[in-house]
């Protein structure tokens, strides 16, 4: 583990949510929208690149529009989503995610812990459809992060459905990126390297069951993301909140719209200049359902480390270091990084597969919902 530690960068500081948004001087009643066709030109930086890294710097979410999916793609997704959480659960189990080392599968209603608490929803992870990495004695761990996604064969529709979705939000995912890096007055390829396939992104189908009045509302608890950018579909129910200086902010459907967030990897290779965010999700009242798909867009285990990007001098300043809580350390190496979380996510997965992870978890602090 001492690789692990030296893997950390130093200069972390350590602040609450409030000061981490502490820019945000004017509240904000609404999220802003960003439209990705006016931010297509990577050889300029325009005033919409501006904007952006104002809204991403100052609140770290934003509804993405101008993405240029066809609706029709969605709303298949969404269906036969909806159609796989109302299947009979001992079809659900038969993928439950304690079958793979790869952290791929069906979890069910308090299945995930965010702060102590049983997250109540129910979901499927998927990411990249990839070859498993050979374990050998002295294969590091996070290795096994990397391999093929488990599908219910009473819904072939998901696997076709759940692959396209993984390629085409990649590509605007990438686009969103490359935005990013020109906002930063970067080459838009500077982080080509940290993205280039073997790809590690990762999707979650996600069901929040009504709850009577009463009764706990952790639909999930409030989290960071780890990875480089989320890229959410949530549907008409609402229930996503984001923490603001000013308190927690609904982030009320949009149709057709991406709700994006910042995650901890960006936070990072930017040095804090922008901020992952910290956000929950409340149950929906008894006899209503709530569904969303949340697609995470990492980092390539291949690329080992997140780089520092070398920010102009006027961005630089205004840089406030990545946060990082003692109790939830983040690495810059990528793997680490990635397979902390999932151990923390996924303690069954983890007393299974990776012992030695799982005996050096704190069970009593927990973790984020990543
Ligand atoms: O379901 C949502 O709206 C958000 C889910 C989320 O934040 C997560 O899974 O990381
Ligand atoms: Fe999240």
């Amino acid at each position: 583990m001492s690789t692990v530690a030296q893997a950390l960068r130093p200069a972390t500081t350590s602040l609450n949510a409030a000061q981490a948004l502490s820019a945000l001087d004017t509240p904000l009643d609404s999220l802003p929208v960003i439209n990705l066709a006016e931010l297509g030109d990577s050889t300029r930086h325009t005033p919409a690149h501006a904007r952006l890294a104002r809204i991403a710097r100052d609140i770290g979410f934003f509804y993405l529009e101008g993405h240029g999916i066809a609706p029709e793609q969605i709303e298949r997704l969404e269906a036969v989503a909806r159609q796989f959480f109302a299947l009979p659960p001992e079809v659900k189990q038969r993928i439950a995610i304690h079958h793979s080392r790869h952290f791929r599968g069906y979890t069910g209603v308090g299945g995930e812990i965010t702060r102590l608490q049983p997250d109540l929803r129910e979901q499927i992870d998927f990411g990249e459809e990839l070859e498993p990495v050979a374990q050998a004695a002295d294969t590091p761990a996070w290795w096994g992060l990397q391999g093929p996604n488990q599908w219910p064969a009473e819904l072939p529709q998901l696997q076709s459905d759940i692959l396209a979705w993984l390629d085409t939000t990649r590509d605007v995912a990438k686009r969103l990126l490359q935005a990013f890096l020109v906002a930063l007055e970067q080459p838009a390829t500077a982080l080509n390297a940290l993205v280039a396939p073997p790809h590690n992104n990762r999707l979650k189908i996600i069901h929040y069951p009504g709850q009577a009045q009463g009764q706990s509302d952790q639909g999930v608890g409030a989290h960071k993301d780890g990875g480089l950018l989320t890229l959410l579909l949530q549907d008409q129910v609402g229930g996503l909140q984001v923490q603001t200086p000013q308190g927690w902010l609904d982030v009320p459907p949009r149709k057709n719209a991406f709700v994006v967030n910042i995650g901890e990897m960006l936070e990072l290779a930017t040095n804090g200049y922008l901020r992952a965010n910290v956000h929950r999700v409340l149950s929906p009242r008894s006899g209503v359902s709530r569904y969303s798909i949340a697609y995470f867009f990492s980092p390539s285990l291949h690329a080992q480390e997140v780089p520092l990007l070398d920010l102009p001098s006027h961005l630089a300043q205004q840089a406030r270091g990545p946060e990082s809580d003692p109790l939830n350390p983040l690495f810059s190496h990528i793997g680490t990084n990635a397979l902390k979380g999932r151990v923390r996510s996924h303690l069954d997965v983890a007393e299974k597969f990776y012992p030695a992870q799982f005996a050096l978890l704190d069970k009593t602090a927990k973790p984020s919902a990543y």
